[in-house]
């Protein structure tokens, strides 16, 4: 097995879903299990390994599906190496693994391994697949887009990192669909597994991969932003549509999944964990410390507020998770959360304003990466228009409820860029502008007002 390993390690240090880049894989193999191919050909395996990456602090599980082809007939961008006399590809780029995974998913087919399992479920019937293609591009996990034997289309997403507990990536989405939203595509069905934990101490439990339609002719809202933004071509009425959708979303999500009154308690919670994440950040960005004291400040006052009603939120919105479609408009996808924010807490009850934070900083990054451009572009108005729009888009289902807790709002935006200061340090280190002077803008507009 030592052989998998360094092939799988060399191989995954390039992949985009690597999540510690700084740091070489250090793998181990923890366990894997095997489906057989549909239709049955004996010259294609189809397993599915979790290996343990022990470089980061806390060691990571990886799912790494693999199809080992007698021949040498995969495709060569999913090429991960020789071993055992066979040609190892990456799964998701191959039909085979696609039509099993289905399969698994719509409960036609089982796995087959000792310390590794995993288990279909659906929120309708079977789920053959007639083809497929692997996307490719800048993403954490890899989307597959399948067409399935009735013609349906739809994306299927298969998780990179494995985590024990509930992924709400799936909970979220298939109480949506189950409430009938038209905010979101419909939840199809998805994969559970277990694998030993990764110390050694009994399983974990969690989700491997998720079925959902496509959305035909979807454009991506942050491209869709920059592009009007760079034209200098007004977004407010986007915006406004976005803010409304926002807040039926909220809605949708508050009778879909249970909600509570938020108590003294929750917001003292809420600051540890704004606290917490500053701490971490000034630790990696020592710049940070000098904002420290404004940065509390506004923390503080938010705790003196009225108390928000908690319910499911997307977690981690911006306009990368947002699509636009001709004829559904604004459809909102990902619902994992934040990937630097521990899975358990990921499915909390949370206030609504943590997503309308998330929105209005997306708007100000357009500007910030516009205005990194050789020569810069000036979108400042733009993003300030933009972020008016959606605010009133979203005042128009929900009434004051912002306005009632604007300093609550306030530092969310706060803690949101101190969050982006970590995540840019991490992954894009020239981008560690675009929430730094963000800090320090919204620092001294709270002087002002
Ligand atoms: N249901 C869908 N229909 C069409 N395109 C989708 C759909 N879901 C995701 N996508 C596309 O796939 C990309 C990655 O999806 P996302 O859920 O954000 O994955 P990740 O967790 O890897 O960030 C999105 O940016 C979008 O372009
Ligand atoms: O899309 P993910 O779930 O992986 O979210 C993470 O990566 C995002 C970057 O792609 C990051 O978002 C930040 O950059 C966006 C532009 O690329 C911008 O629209 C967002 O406002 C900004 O926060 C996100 O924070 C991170 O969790």
């Amino acid at each position: 097995m030592t052989e998998l390993t360094e092939l799988v390690g060399t191989w995954m240090r390039r992949q985009r879903w690597y999540s510690t880049k700084s740091v070489e894989p250090k793998l181990r193999l923890l366990a894997s299990f095997e489906t057989e191919p549909e239709p049955a050909d004996a010259g294609v395996r189809i397993v599915t390994h979790f290996f343990a990456d022990d470089a980061p602090r806390t060691p990571r599980v990886y799912q790494v599906p693999v199809v080992a082809r007698d021949d040498r007939d995969g495709d060569p961008a999913a090429f991960i190496g020789e071993a055992g006399g066979r040609h190892l590809y990456d799964g998701p780029a191959e039909e085979a693994y696609v039509s099993a995974l289905a399969a698994l998913m719509g409960g036609a087919a089982r796995t087959e391994g000792r310390d590794a399992h995993a288990q279909g479920h659906t929120l309708g019937g079977t789920i053959a697949v007639r083809s497929s293609r692997r996307l490719t591009g800048e993403q954490s996990n890899t989307s597959i887009v399948a067409e399935l034997d009735d013609g349906r289309l739809t994306l299927i997403k298969v998780f990179r990192v494995v985590q024990d507990g509930e992924n709400p990536d799936i909970s979220t989405l298939a109480a949506l669909t189950q409430g009938g939203s038209r905010r979101t595509p419909a939840l199809l069905g998805w994969l559970s597994g277990s694998w030993p934990a990764p110390s050694g101490q009994g399983a974990a439990h969690g989700e491997l991969a998720l079925v959902q339609d496509f959305v035909p002719g979807a454009e991506d809202g942050w491209e869709l932003a920059v592009d009007a933004a760079e034209r200098g071509e007004d977004f407010a009425d986007r915006a406004y549509d976005l803010g409304r959708g926002t807040a039926e979303l909220h809605r949708l999500m508050a009778s879909a999944l249970p909600t509570r009154e938020a108590e003294q308690e929750d917001i003292a919670q809420a600051l540890d964990g704004m606290f917490r994440r500053l701490t971490l950040t000034t630790t990696e960005v020592p710049e940070v410390g000098e904002l420290r004291a404004g940065i509390a400040a506004v923390y503080e006052s938010a705790a003196a507020g009225p108390l928000p009603t908690l319910q499911r939120i997307h977690g981690d919105l911006h306009l990368g998770q947002v699509l636009h479609s001709g004829e559904r408009g604004w459809q909102f996808i990902d619902f994992e959360g934040e990937p630097l924010r521990p899975l358990a807490e990921r499915s909390l009850p949370d206030a609504t304003m943590r997503d309308v934070a998330g929105m209005l900083r997306s708007f100000d990054y357009v500007a910030g990466s516009l205005a990194q451009r050789q020569p810069p572009v000036d979108a400042s108005a733009w993003a300030a228009r933009a972020r008016q729009a959606y605010l009133d888009g979203y005042a128009s289902v929900v009434g004051t409820e912002l306005h009632d807790h604007q300093r609550l709002l306030d530092a969310f935006e706060l803690d949101k860029a101190v969050y982006e200061i970590l995540y840019e340090a991490r992954h894009r280190p020239a981008w560690i502008p675009i929430p730094f002077t963000a800090v320090q803008r919204l620092l001294s507009a709270q002087q002002v007002g």
